[in-house]
């Protein structure tokens, strides 16, 4: 097995195509200066029952793809980027960007991006002449933005300076910080909307820095915000993405937040229930700039979906998948798959940065529980011989307060399961993690992958024109608890599922067929 060199990031001033890592070698693959088309077979099974007879057809729909090379200059401005996470990446991209190392108890210890699928995994590109596997860097297999290269702004109801912000977390080592505090004292984040209400009450004494005026005047606000922070820095494309607090639930009220329409109008006459997270999505939407949301609250009312559809502006959220459900979605995949039955799953886990603090009051902690909760419910739906239709496993969620701990969240699971002939089996996990240091590299894969979304089209052989993927941007599943997907179609929250997904489009979009890991040339010759 051997892996194509990591290259180095290009310079940050990258207007012409990249050039590939590899060329593809086929009919059903063209590279122009500008893109590379791709002509796709999707291959699928239809399942029918006739006269209770069970029928499966293969099926063979064609997809061209159409992908522009060259990455732009991208900018990510973040809401709430004075948080452990906003700040903690911010530092993370300084010291990489600069090679700076820092001395721990352990010796000296170099930046990197581990934790980033698209920077520190890889993925198969094919087999060499003996056979072997040759892998490749998940982001060779499309151009796709450099962290080091991304223009970080954003906002906090914090006024923190970035410096500030990241002492104030309490994650990163001291000799790190000390050496990037002068370029992150630089970085102030924007003021921002503040309504007391959606977020627990123990933050209102970091609420100084906040926006004044109606929530339509807000609106326009932060729009201008988006536009001048694209126009300063020469940018052709910005990604925003919620970092900020868990808000509680919106509530979904008819002739308030159900269509686009109302949506806006209840922005403009100031109605209570229109959150925070849901003017920064109107403001991008209109602003044409995808909006992902990093936290459990339901932004995207039905008004907001609706907006993005009609402004074919991509979406994507709900809750970076980062540690203790991110497993959960990995091992309950693995016990019902190997015909196991999971009877309880209990989680429980404490922190003591500022998102422990704020989810320690019972409107957020609801909006947690409710993505932390679903995770399993397409792995028990998927498999009637264990789970009959609506039984599903006892699963409780418990999230504690205990400032000592600061980031370094303790997660304790116990995995009750039911195995062959009545037998029971128990796992218990402890999992303690910087919350900060799994989180912060998801916010680049969302960014990284949103961006290149924005640079592939799709066409089948039905329609005149390519086309963008639908806004609600289901491939950013991977990296979320609750991932939104268009309505009416199905969510998968199994994470070898989740990714194989991402990286077979992207297989597609260069003509490669999918990862099917047969390796019939190593079993039937
Ligand atoms: N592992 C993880 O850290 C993890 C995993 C999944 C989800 N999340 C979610 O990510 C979010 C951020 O986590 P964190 O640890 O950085 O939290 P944090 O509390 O350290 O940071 C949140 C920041 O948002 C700011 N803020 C609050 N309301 C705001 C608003 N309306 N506009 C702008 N800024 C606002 C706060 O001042 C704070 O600086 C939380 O909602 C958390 O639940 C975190
Ligand atoms: O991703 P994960 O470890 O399952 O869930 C985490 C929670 O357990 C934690 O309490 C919360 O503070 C983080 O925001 C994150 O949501």
């Amino acid at each position: 097995m051997c892996t194509i060199p990591h290259r180095t990031a290009p310079a940050a001033e990258a207007t012409t195509p990249t050039t590939e890592a590899f060329r593809v070698e086929s009919d059903a693959v063209e590279y122009t200066p500008e893109h590379i088309h791709s002509r796709y077979v999707y291959r699928d099974s239809k399942v029918e029952t006739v006269n209770g007879r069970v029928k499966v057809t293969p099926t063979e729909k064609v997809y061209h793809f159409k992908t522009a090379r060259t990455v732009p200059r991208v900018g990510l401005m973040m809401v709430g980027w004075g948080g452990n996470n906003g700040s903690t990446l911010t530092a993370s991209i300084i010291a990489n960007r600069h090679n700076i190392t820092w001395r721990t108890k352990e010796g000296v210890q170099a930046p990197n991006y581990y934790g980033s699928l698209t920077q520190s995994s890889t993925l198969k590109l094919g087999t060499d002449a003996n056979g072997a596997d040759v892998n490749i860097p998940f982001n060779q297999i499309l151009p796709m933005v450099h962290p080091n290269d991304l223009v970080l702004g954003g906002w906090d109801i914090s006024k923190f300076n970035l410096a500030q912000s990241m002492e104030r977390a309490q994650v990163l080592e001291y000799d790190l910080q000390r050496q990037v505090a002068e370029e992150m004292e630089k970085l102030v984040p924007l003021p921002s909307i503040y309504y007391p209400d959606y977020i627990a009450a123990n933050q209102s004494d970091r609420a100084d820095n906040v926006l004044a005026g109606s929530k339509q005047e807000h609106l326009e606000k932060i729009r201008k915000d988006i536009r001048e922070f694209k126009a300063a820095n020469n940018l052709d494309r910005v990604i925003v993405l919620w970092t900020a607090n868990t808000e509680r639930f919106s509530a979904i009220l008819p002739g308030v937040n159900d269509t686009a329409e109302n949506l806006l109008a209840a922005v403009k006459s100031g109605h209570e229930e229109v959150a925070p997270s849901t003017v920064f999505a109107i403001a991008c939407i209109l602003e044409n700039t995808p909006f992902i949301n990093g936290s459990p609250q339901n932004t995207f009312v039905p008004g907001a979906i609706e907006l993005a559809s009609t402004h074919k502006v991509y979406i994507g959220g709900d809750d970076f998948k980062s540690g203790q459900t991110k497993m959960k979605s990995v091992l309950v995949d693995f016990l019902v798959n190997a015909g196991i039955k999971p009877l309880a799953i209990t989680s429980y886990n404490h922190l003591g940065n500022n998102d422990g603090k704020n989810l320690s009051a019972p409107q957020q902690f609801r909006s947690k529980e409710i993505s932390k909760s679903n995770v399993v419910d397409d792995m028990v739906a998927a498999n009637p011989i264990l789970y009959k239709k609506g039984e599903h496993p006892d699963h409780i969620v418990v999230i504690k307060y205990c400032p000592s701990v600061r980031d370094s969240k303790r997660a304790l699971d116990e995995y009750v399961s039911e195995i062959f002939m009545g037998g029971r089996n128990t796992i218990s996990m402890y999992n303690v993690c910087e919350d900060s240091l799994l989180a912060s590299p998801l916010i680049l894969d969302l960014t990284i992958i949103t961006e290149l979304m924005t640079r592939v089209e799709y066409k089948t052989e039905d329609m005149e024109d390519y086309a963008p993927f639908h806004s609600v941007l289901s491939v950013l599943s991977y990296m979320l608890k609750a991932p939104m997907v268009p309505p009416g179609t199905p969510v998968i929250n199994a994470l070898a599922k989740q990714r194989s997904a991402m990286e077979n489009i992207f297989r597609a979009c260069v003509g490669l067929p999918p990862q099917n890991d047969m390796m019939l040339e190593h079993r039937a010759f």
